[in-house]
């Protein structure tokens, strides 16, 4: 179900990594969190990380955000160092403002665009129906559940155009219910939207139902260990077979990796 794959050039990539490579601090205090890191990511891909704790996903996440500079190496997102747009980030925690409603909160990234309050207001209730909540736009996040104020940032996080989203466990403290239901809503936004995913979960199931491609990092400093094409059809079942072995096989070469650092 899984095998090595091929990956497209750098130039028509929608994410590319070069030797990336990230040291924090210095000296004797110096954490290599990245090692070389070099991954093209297609237009329109799913791509999952996942890997130990600590082995350096998020930090991958934040160089790519251009939140902070890789030590050596290059990263370039669609085709730019430092793109116009720059990719959409998701954490698990919604960051919604909690005194704004539910439509001020996505309203933001157009406002901070400078777009016209009318087309500002179409755009805001096209994407509060996208992730189902156009009857919840006067609402504030404490009056939502865990869900809903994820599908809230989902919204706020697609108002800023941007073909390349980044999402680091955005369902990792929701039921298991729900996330269920959100990643079929992502699933069906990003085939929608032609999106760029790459998706952070520590849960290798998650990564098999929604990846596209899985690449299994090394504990600290961060290495790629393995590639896995996720050859099951869309759409797909968290609990069915395929998605089970895919993650079986995941998960015993993580098992290898821990075992070999005990970390
Ligand atoms: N700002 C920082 N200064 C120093 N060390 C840092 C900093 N940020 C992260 N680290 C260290 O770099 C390593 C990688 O951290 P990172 O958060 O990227 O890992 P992760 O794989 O996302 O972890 P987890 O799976 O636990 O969320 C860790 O050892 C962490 O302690």
């Amino acid at each position: 179900m899984t095998a090595t794959t091929t990956t497209p050039s750098s130039a028509t990539a929608a994410v590319a990594l070069d030797g990336v490579t990230k040291v924090y601090g210095r000296g004797a205090h110096a954490v290599p969190a990245l090692d070389g890191l070099s991954l093209q990511v297609r237009p329109g891909e799913f791509v999952c990380l996942v890997g130990a704790s600590g082995c350096g996903k998020s930090t991958l996440l934040n160089l790519v955000a251009g939140l902070d500079a890789p030590t050596a190496g290059r990263i370039r997102v669609t085709g730019e160092e430092r793109p116009r747009t720059s990719p959409g980030l998701m954490f698990q925690e919604p960051a919604l403002f909690p005194w704004l409603t539910v439509e001020a909160n996505v309203d933001l990234p157009l406002k901070l665009r400078g777009l016209p309050r009318a087309e500002r207001r179409d755009r805001v209730a096209e994407l509060l129906r996208t992730v189902h909540l156009g009857g919840f736009a006067r609402h504030r996040p404490h009056e939502l559940s865990g869900g809903m104020r994820q599908r809230v940032a989902l919204a706020r996080t697609l108002a800023l155009d941007t073909p390349v989203l980044l999402m680091d466990e955005p369902f990792g403290a929701l039921d298991a219910m729900t996330r269920d239901l959100l990643h079929d809503e992502l699933e069906r936004i990003w085939s929608e939207r032609r999106l760029t995913v790459l998706f952070v979960t520590h849960n290798v199931r998650e990564a098999a139902r929604l990846a596209d491609r899985i690449v299994l990092l090394s504990s600290r400093p961060g290495r790629i260990i393995h590639i896995a094409d996720v050859d099951v059809p869309r759409p797909r079942r968290i609990d069915s077979r395929e998605v089970a072995a895919v993650a079986a096989d995941v998960t015993d070469r993580l098992r290898t990796e821990v075992g070999r650092h005990g970390r």
